[in-house]
């Protein structure tokens, strides 16, 4: 992999948002693949950089019409991102007229298209055995040992549903990061918040692994209506309110399908003297 001081050109990169999400996309088809952990720790921080819940690097692909690498404000990988995904293949189509994508991700090839003015992913089937998720040991993953009683769920990284009577009541800040970095997540986990307001409608609120409270998570909502529906409380196909917008999630034979809106924000160039030492 080239780092990003090897590249003699100012870098161009993309903001957009995804039901509220904040993304950063570089497009690095064509050439290597250019981001490194310290570039998008710098990038992610808003004083130091521009700001973003996750980064999104797009590369040429010999199995899929793309490859997409994903890593968080501190500068960890995201092994999974459905909200930049939905925005990156957005991206893809309005360029190249399709209106149906593969992604090949950490997660494996998925497929993505166009629905009306929004756009679906199918973010594969959820992870539920213990050494899956991953966690540190043989519990029921439907019923953690921790308090709240929570749910863990695989959707290619990890995630931690709790089902809370008031989402807007709960201190996600000081819970969040406490969960985040309970030893029963070896590799640390999303935290989710789940109201359940119906069969068919959930309000959600997150802490993401590596970022912190978030307006929306697009694989946190999978892992949410698969959770809520593992345990008796919704139907399959659910509509999620967001801080950032309302995501609808759809657990069908072939995966979970992920639907919502997406908004490009602005371009911007990364400069040399920004790039430098990285
Ligand atoms: N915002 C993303 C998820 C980021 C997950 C990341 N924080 C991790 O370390 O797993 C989404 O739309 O799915």
């Amino acid at each position: 992999m080239a780092s990003a001081d090897s590249i003699s050109q100012p870098l161009d990169f993309m903001k957009w948002h995804g039901a509220g999400n904040d993304f950063v996309m570089i497009d690095s088809r064509g050439r290597d693949a250019v981001v490194t952990r310290e570039l998008a720790a710098k990038l992610g921080d808003r004083n130091r950089g521009v700001g973003f819940d996750q980064l999104a690097e797009i590369r040429s692909s010999d199995a899929a019409d793309i490859d997409l690498d994903f890593w968080n404000a501190d500068g960890s990988r995201a092994g999974a991102c459905g909200n930049a995904t939905r925005c990156v293949a957005q991206f893809v189509m309005d360029t190249t007229g399709k209106d149906a994508l593969t992604i090949r991700t950490a997660r494996g090839i998925l497929q993505a298209r166009a629905d009306g003015d929004q756009v679906a992913v199918n973010m594969g089937q959820p992870q539920m055995d213990w050494d899956q998720v991953p966690l540190a040991s043989d519990v029921d993953t439907a019923h953690l040992p921790l308090d709240g009683d929570p749910v863990a769920v695989g959707m290619g990284n990890p995630h931690c549903v709790f089902f809370v009577n008031d989402a807007e009541a709960v201190d996600v800040a000081s819970i969040g990061p406490r969960i985040e970095h309970d030893p029963l997540f070896p590799e640390a986990t999303n935290v989710e918040f789940a109201e359940v307001r119906g069969r068919d409608e959930i309000r959600m609120r997150v802490w993401e692994r590596g970022t912190g409270i978030t307006l929306a998570c697009g694989s946190g909502a999978c892992a949410t209506a698969v959770a809520a529906h593992q345990r008796g409380l919704t139907d399959k196909r659910v509509r999620m309110e967001l801080d950032g917008g309302w995501l609808t999630l759809d657990w069908r034979e072939d995966g979970v399908w992920m639907t919502g809106p997406t908004a490009f924000v602005f371009k911007g160039q990364l400069t040399q003297e920004f790039l430098k030492g990285l």
